[in-house]
């Protein structure tokens, strides 16, 4: 049985996701021991009964969902919906990939796990500076649920044990990659809690939030959040970081 949706952004990050749970399933050591889950060969970490098998897939669909919090809230939706309208719900959801880390926060290459989703640049621009959507007066309802959506304690638990050098906090979710020092600057006024900045993490949780599904991030560090230096990121080196952090989804399943 599936258990777990994953959504990265592109097809490069979920190859990366599922390098990682390939490894993780075919290793006898380094997996997570979620109780219940059928037994892999190999991989006393999985218990189930004797001669049956998990692959990846069975565990956790992995999914490239398109770039920006609206694509993957829609395409998120779309599984959703599908995956319970064939009888195979999902138990929870995963916004994965690379990000931009908060110099100070975390490092480049280094791992975030993300305690809430902040639609950031969500809201008005003003002559005294900018505020949320949900600050502007608007009815509650049109709102959904605002611009922070927290994530799931237990999923975020289970993740801090399984990667206990992780950085823990909030994880942006902006529409226009921050590129100078005057908007890093703001955002960090902003959101002085905030580790990474990424794309769609927030996107992903209002669709796991409308079908009444946990969610949590998961994100590896491929550039420092400032002024823009495209040399600088460090893409190879972050999807590594990412095939690393994958097993740790295992866990998920557990819960
Ligand atoms: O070109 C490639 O091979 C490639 C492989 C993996 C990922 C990419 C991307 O372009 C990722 C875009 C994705 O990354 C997130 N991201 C990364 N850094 C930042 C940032 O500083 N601010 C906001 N978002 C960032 C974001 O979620 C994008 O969707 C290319």
């Amino acid at each position: 049985m599936t258990r777990l949706l994953v959504l990265t952004a592109v097809p490069a990050e979920a190859d990366a996701v599922r390098a990682g749970l390939t490894a993780a399933l075919s290793t006898p050591t380094g997996v997570p021991s979620p109780s219940g889950l059928p037994a892999v060969p190999g991989s006393p970490g999985l218990p189930g009964a004797p001669g049956t098998a998990s692959t990846p897939d069975q565990l956790a669909r992995v999914a490239s969902v398109g770039v920006g919090s609206a694509v993957a809230a829609a395409t998120t939706a779309r599984l959703l919906a599908l995956a319970e309208a064939t009888g195979q719900p999902y138990r929870a959801v995963v916004s994965a990939g690379v990000a931009g880390g908060f110099p100070g926060r975390v490092e480049v290459g280094g791992t975030v796990v993300g305690t809430s989703a902040i639609a950031a640049d969500l809201g008005a621009e003003s002559p005294e500076g900018f505020i949320p959507v949900d600050q502007l007066g608007m009815p509650a309802e049109l709102l959904g649920g605002g611009t922070t959506i927290t994530a799931d304690p237990a999923l975020v638990a289970a993740l801090r044990t399984a990667l206990p050098a992780a950085a823990v906090g909030p994880v942006l979710t902006v529409s226009t990659v921050t590129g100078t020092a005057v908007s890093t600057d703001e955002l960090r006024r902003r959101h002085p809690d905030a580790v990474a900045e990424a794309m769609e993490g927030y996107g992903v949780a209002v669709a796991a939030a409308h079908a009444g599904l946990p969610f949590v991030e998961l994100r590896t560090v491929s550039n420092p959040v400032g002024p823009r230096d495209r040399d600088a990121w460090r893409l190879r080196e972050a999807l590594a970081a990412l095939t690393e952090a994958a097993p740790a989804l295992l866990a998920l399943a557990a819960q």
